[in-house]
Formats: C-alpha cells, sequence, structure tokens
C-alpha cells in the first residue's frame, strides 16, 4: 500500500512516456491528477508547427481513459522568464544553451512542482528515464533509466535533493517496447505516437528558424582555422555550434573532405572552420572548465576519478574531476578526460556520474 495514498500531480505531455507513468501511479494505488503545463503558443507567430493543441487532446484523452482528473497549467510567463531568456542570451552570447536541462530545473521541478504544492500534492511524476533510489540514510539518489538507449539521467543533471525528493519516474524501470505494450493494453490513445524530438517549448520549430526571429543577424567570415583563409561569410556566429557539419555553406575542397565548426573569434566575428579530422585545431579537447555546479547529492570537494557524459545520448566517459578551493552547489571545477572528446560547446551540460548514479553537473565555460 503506498504510503497513506500519497497525492502526486504527473506531468502530462500528450506523450506516450508520461500517458504510461500516469498509468503505472494509478494502477498502484496512489491518488493522482494529471497536468499539462502550457508553456509556449503560436502567438508570436512562430514558424512552424506547434502540435500543442493535439497534445492537450490526447493528454486529455488518457487522463479520461485512466480516471483520473485533468488541468492545464498556463505557465507561459514563467517559461518565458526562466528559460526562453536563458535560451536567447546564450544564443546572443554566442554559446550554446542547453533549455532542455533547464526546463527540468526551472519549470517541471520548478514552478510546476510549486504549483502542485499550492494545490496539494506532495510530488510531482513525470515520463523521464530515470530512477529515483532511497539510500540507507534517507536521502535519494538518481540513477539511469534501465532502458540504456532512452536513458534521460543526463536531462535532470542540475536538479538538486529537494527537488529529487519530491520527484517521481513511475517509467524509469521499464524498457520502451514493454512500455508501448502497457500503453497498447490500457488501449491509451497515445500508445501508438512517433517520440517527441526537439525543445519542448519549440516543438518541431527548427531551431535556426526561432532564433531568426529573436537574435539580429550580425554577419562575419567564415575562416579557415589552419592558414586564415577566408572561405566565405555566415550571417551570425549563434546559428552555429562547435562540431557543426551541416549547414555551413562552403563547399568541400577537391578531395571531399567536409568542413566542421572548430570554433569562433568574438574580436572580427570569424567563424572559424577546418576540416573534419582528430587533428582539426580546437576540435578534441582533454581538459575543460564547468561553472555552475549542481549537486544531487552532497558536492565532490576532492580531486577524483570519475565519469561524465559531454551530451545526451553519449556513452559515460572516465574523468579526473578537479574542483576549485571551497567547491560547493554554484562552484566551478577543471576536468581532464582520459580520452580527448569532440566538440563541447560553451554554455553546454557535462553531467556526472558514479556508475549509474547520477552525481550532478556543469556547464562548459
Ligand atoms: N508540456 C508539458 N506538459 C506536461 N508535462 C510535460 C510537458 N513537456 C514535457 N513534460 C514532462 O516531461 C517529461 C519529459 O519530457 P520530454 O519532452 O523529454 O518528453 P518525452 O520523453 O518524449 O516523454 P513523453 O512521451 O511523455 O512526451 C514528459 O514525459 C512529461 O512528463
Amino acid at each position: 500500500m503506498p504510503q497513506s495514498r500519497e497525492k502526486i500531480l504527473v506531468a502530462m505531455s500528450g506523450g506516450v512516456d508520461s500517458s504510461v507513468a500516469a498509468l503505472v501511479l494509478k494502477q498502484q494505488g496512489f491518488d493522482i491528477a494529471g497536468a499539462y503545463m502550457k508553456n509556449w503558443i503560436n502567438e508570436d507567430n512562430i514558424v512552424g508547427d506547434c502540435p500543442w493543441q493535439q497534445d492537450i487532446e490526447d493528454a486529455r484523452a488518457v487522463a479520461e481513459k485512466i480516471g483520473i482528473e485533468f488541468r492545464v497549467v498556463n505557465l507561459m510567463r514563467e517559461y518565458s522568464e526562466r528559460v526562453v531568456a536563458y535560451l536567447l542570451d546564450g544564443y546572443k552570447r554566442g554559446i550554446t544553451p542547453n533549455p532542455d536541462v533547464m526546463c527540468n530545473r526551472e519549470i517541471k521541478f520548478g514552478v510546476f512542482l510549486a504549483w502542485a504544492r499550492d494545490h496539494g500534492f506532495d510530488a510531482v511524476a513525470t515520463g523521464h528515464y530515470a530512477r529515483r533510489v532511497e539510500n540507507p540514510g534517507g536521502a535519494f539518489s538518481l540513477v539511469e533509466g534501465a532502458d540504456k538507449n532512452k536513458d534521460q539521467s543526463y536531462f535532470l543533471a542540475l536538479i538538486n535533493q529537494e527537488q529529487l525528493r519530491a520527484a517521481r519516474f513511475p517509467i524509469g524501470h521499464l524498457p520502451k517496447p514493454e512500455l508501448r505494450r502497457l500503453a497498447t493494453e490500457a488501449g491509451l490513445a497515445t500508445a501508438a505516437k512517433k517520440d517527441s524530438q526537439g525543445i519542448c517549448f519549440i516543438g518541431e520549430v527548427k531551431m535556426q528558424d526561432f532564433l531568426r526571429q529573436y537574435v539580429p543577424d550580425e554577419p562575419g567570415p567564415i575562416v579557415r582555422a589552419t592558414d586564415e583563409q577566408v572561405l566565405g561569410r555566415h550571417r551570425g556566429l549563434h546559428y552555429y555550434t562547435i562540431g557543426q557539419r551541416r549547414g555551413i555553406g562552403v563547399p568541400s575542397n577537391a578531395d571531399f573532405q567536409k568542413y566542421v565548426v572548430v570554433g569562433k573569434r568574438a574580436a572580427d566575428r570569424a567563424l572559424l572552420v577546418a576540416f573534419d579530422a582528430p587533428d582539426a585545431p580546437g576540435l578534441f579537447t582533454s581538459e575543460v572548465r564547468v561553472h555552475s555546479l549542481s549537486w544531487v547529492g552532497g558536492p565532490v570537494t576532492a580531486p577524483c576519478l570519475i565519469e561524465g557524459r559531454v551530451r545526451y545520448r553519449d556513452p559515460r566517459v572516465h574523468l579526473e574531476f578537479i574542483p576549485d578551493p571551497e567547491n560547493t552547489s554554484g562552484g566551478s571545477a577543471t576536468v581532464r578526460f582520459r580520452e580527448p572528446q569532440r566538440a563541447l560547446a560553451s554554455g553546454q551540460v557535462l553531467a556526472l556520474y558514479d556508475g549509474e548514479r547520477l552525481l550532478g553537473g556543469g556547464i562548459y565555460v
């Protein structure tokens, strides 16, 4: 029997994962309701297709089928202040922000959780592939999802202990095919819906189309990093990220070697490119600085050998973590990778692990 009918609000996106999250909790006997967060709508003439109306209908249909109450919670203002502003500010500064990670910290387990508490709920559940495990001392660990192909612990890298305490991940132990089977058996409208892609508020809108509307073009030269030869012009550094190969706009050479972005130079707004090879200057790094460190449990305060995931879907890699003195939450560290890592973009997130257990994360300088 669940602890005295704990009240849980399920964040229902209209996708199959959060639909099954609600189904599982209901079957386990919890007192639950579902809520769709309205973060963004097409009012600002964002180009592209925003499927949010369909998503709300799908989430509502699933809630009805399961027999739970369903609400739409309007968080557009908070989202705009905490995620969109961060996103646009980052791109304007030439870095590559990570709105999905920020959305989890600031919105789902930030304002949405606060809304849930104000309305009498004890916890918020999502359809993330991650597991929450209680330790003997009463603190909680965040562990990778059982389906390694789907694991989303990376996106939770900036969650703290208090947020984790109030979080539930009811599908974290399920393999995706099993989850789809449960959805089909229960006759949920979302059982065969394809997995969503991209950033939670932009929907299907491409990042470039989005940026075009909000960040003014600032053209500059495209420069070959190896010999400073100017190869062409670009419309703005914010359209590019280190490691990018597609859409650079300069043709390959006669040997069909492709160019890759290896850096950005603020002084003359140069986009630095090189042929995509392990020795391309600036493409691979074995040492990086991270800031704004955040810890799920206690902070790592002494140099140690741990693991990290340098981007979503990459395997964990071995690294030496060397915290600055007096390192606590918000601190900085130097990270030395055992093997050089490709294309680490300023503003992106390094998730830190002890095996499957997420320790926390930091942001590349
Ligand atoms: N607009 C939203 N309203 C309510 N919950 C949301 C919303 N967007 C995302 N979530 C929650 O965050 C979780 C992870 O979001 P993500 O966008 O990665 O979706 P997903 O992994 O494709 O899951 P789903 O199949 O449930 O959409 C979702 O499972 C859901 O619980």
